[in-house]
């Protein structure tokens, strides 16, 4: 284990409550795992809570804590997971009407598009892009002025229009509802009356059970997160709240820096890590560019603090045309080859390997052989292919690789259980399969399986119908099998794929690092916006933000070619060093 600066081991050892507000790359997360292997073994009582946003974040700190030889960590009375599920069962679950079989679902995109599309006329939204939120009083509302930009278009301005859309939204919403069915909106909703209707009930438990509650990423609080933070904080549960604000991008998800201050306020004194391990100066001077503030450059104090790389600023063609067809890449302009490979030469003539290199931009559709479409919009056959080759990727990021295990997985259960056409979570709660065993079932399943032909099914079914079952499972001869044949792939564009470089955007990347980094930027408007914006309302600007501190040494920048000068212009007013790529030998530039 890293040995600890002054400034984390006071964060490891402070007395809770406090925030702790930190920069990129400052060791968070080193920080909230020696806090919690400072511990000695807990007795039945006195627990700590560690709540992600993510599953895949609360995977990453179990397994460390086993790695480090306390697996004793991870279980009773401790609580290492989601947020969401931190609220499922200590605040909502209890206390459910009985009579209904309940079943939490991390998204309504779990459920068939059938059950969850809303429809005027030929115009169809699904209830997963519908922006529910709880106001500062705990009434519901749905604000489609922070929907998606193509949910936005269909629904049109007219008031009358978006009430219908809303009536329909809810009628939906509340049938599933009445199925059992809740998300974390829901949950959220529901753990707000409880808290409010019976707190003698809901708190005395949390409070005996946990010593701590710490909350990792806590920008990333929705106003009524904080709101139930709050409560607990109220109701003498001691809070630590891990927060980068400059980091928020989850604006759509009504997160609110005014709540996350005013909670934190009621903690006392924050502390502070203020020292970046990972970046070059370089690096940390370009991110200073994208925050408000005006702050200066963070501190680097890692092992790439005596660097000086400059940033790459790539002149690049991106495709005019339709994107989301994996066709489309973009191009460096004066050499004419794809963006990719342009880079990864730029990283081995610093020594870095393409394994170690990341292309990222904040929308996946426009990545290189990127795809607006979400796995779940295939044809069960394709999906399954595409898990297939998501978990041979040399690069595929941990929150691929768990979507691709689900698809798997969902085969099997699907095919276990011929009764039911519920979500995994659901068949999961139901069938007392832990998801994560699930889920090593179905990534152990597309290991077995051979590569993905124009007869693959069948071999498919045969795999599933061999594997060895729960004892609880009742298959039918062919109920829950796979029909229909995969979509064979278009071939990869030039040199992708072969290249072995990471492509996420810049959600998937949120949390991980790499030597190099090339953020794309395709709209003609991106410079003004980084020069003139600001990012305490731009998400956009965060975004770039969270993009360019995950590299350690190599930052690479692709704008459209017009914007390169004007690029150029900012980065030597804010005193970055830089150089534009043009394709002549190095050392001309
Ligand atoms: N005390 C330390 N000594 C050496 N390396 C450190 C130290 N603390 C952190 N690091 C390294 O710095 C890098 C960043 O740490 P970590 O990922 O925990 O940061 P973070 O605060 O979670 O960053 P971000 O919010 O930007 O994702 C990691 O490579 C980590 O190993």
């Amino acid at each position: 284990m890293t040995e600890l600066t002054d400034e984390q081991r006071d964060a490891v050892t402070a007395p809770a409550p406090f925030t702790l507000y930190a920069c990129p790359g400052a060791g968070k997360t080193h920080v909230i795992q020696a806090r919690h292997l400072a511990d000695p073994p807990a007795l039945l009582r006195g627990g700590r809570a560690l709540l992600s946003f993510t599953q895949v974040a609360s995977e990453e700190i179990r397994s460390r804590c086993v790695t480090a030889g306390r697996p004793d960590m991870v279980n009773h009375p401790h609580f290492v997971g989601t947020l969401d599920g931190f609220l499922w069962q200590f605040l909502v679950r209890p206390y459910l009407p009985s009579g209904t079989e309940w079943r939490r679902l991390d998204s309504w995109a779990r459920l068939p598009a059938a059950k969850t599309s809303i429809r005027i006329g030929s115009d169809v939204i699904d209830l997963n892009e519908v922006p529910f939120t709880l106001d500062h009083h705990g009434r519901e509302t749905i604000r489609f002025d922070i929907a998606a930009t193509s949910v936005i278009q269909k629904i049109g301005d007219d008031a009358d229009v978006r009430r219908e859309w809303q009536r329909r939204a809810l009628r939906v919403r509340n049938g599933l509802r009445g199925q059992g069915y809740l998300t974390g909106h829901d949950v959220r909703q529901l753990a707000r009356r409880y808290l409010q209707t019976r707190p003698d009930d809901v708190l005395p438990p949390v409070r005996s059970r946990f010593r701590e509650v710490v909350v990792d990423e806590a920008q990333d609080c929705s106003r009524t997160d904080l709101f139930l933070l709050d409560a607990l904080h109220g109701a003498g549960v001691p809070l630590i709240l891990v927060a980068d604000p400059d980091q928020a991008i989850y604006a759509w998800r009504d997160a609110d820096p005014t709540s996350l201050q005013q909670l934190s306020a009621k903690l006392g004194p924050p502390m502070r890590l203020t020292r970046n391990h990972r970046s070059s100066p370089v690096i940390c001077s370009l991110a200073a560019t994208l925050r408000s503030g005006g702050r200066p450059a963070d501190t680097a104090a890692g092992p790439h603090a005596a660097e000086g790389t400059p940033v790459v600023i790539l002149p690049t063609t991106f495709s005019t045309s339709r994107r989301g067809l994996g066709q489309d890449q973009p191009q460096h302009t004066t050499s004419e080859r794809p963006i990719t490979e342009v880079f990864t030469e730029l990283a081995a003539q610093e020594s870095i390997a393409p394994a170690d290199c990341v292309i990222t931009a904040e929308r996946r559709a426009d990545l290189p052989g990127g795809s607006s479409r979400s796995w779940t919009s295939e044809n069960p056959a394709t999906l399954l292919a595409r898990a297939w080759r998501t978990v041979r990727a040399p690069h595929a990021s941990a929150a691929a690789l768990q979507e691709a295990a689900r698809a798997a997985a969902y085969r099997l259960t699907a095919y276990w259980y011929p009764t039911t056409k519920d979500s995994l979570e659901t068949i999961s709660t139901r069938h007392r399969l832990p998801l994560r065993t699930a889920l090593r079932h179905g990534y152990a399943l597309l290991h077995h399986l051979p590569a993905p032909t124009s007869t693959w099914t069948a071999q498919v079914n045969t795999a599933v119908q061999a594997w060895p079952a729960p004892a609880d499972a009742t298959p039918n001869s062919r109920t829950g099998l796979l029909r229909g044949e995969p979509t064979v792939p278009r071939p990869s564009p030039a040199g992708l794929g072969t290249l072995g470089v990471r492509i996420d955007n810049v959600h998937q990347l949120k949390g991980s690092e790499a030597d190099a980094v090339l953020l794309l930027l395709p709209s003609n408007d991106a410079v003004r916006r980084w020069r003139h914006g600001d990012a305490a309302h731009d998400g956009t600007l965060r975004n770039w933000y969270v993009a360019v501190t995950r590299a350690r040494r190599l930052l690479g920048v692709a704008v459209p070619d017009v914007l390169t000068h004007d690029l150029q212009v900012l980065l030597s007013a804010a005193g970055t060093p830089h150089r534009v790529h043009l394709g002549e030998p190095v050392g001309l530039w």
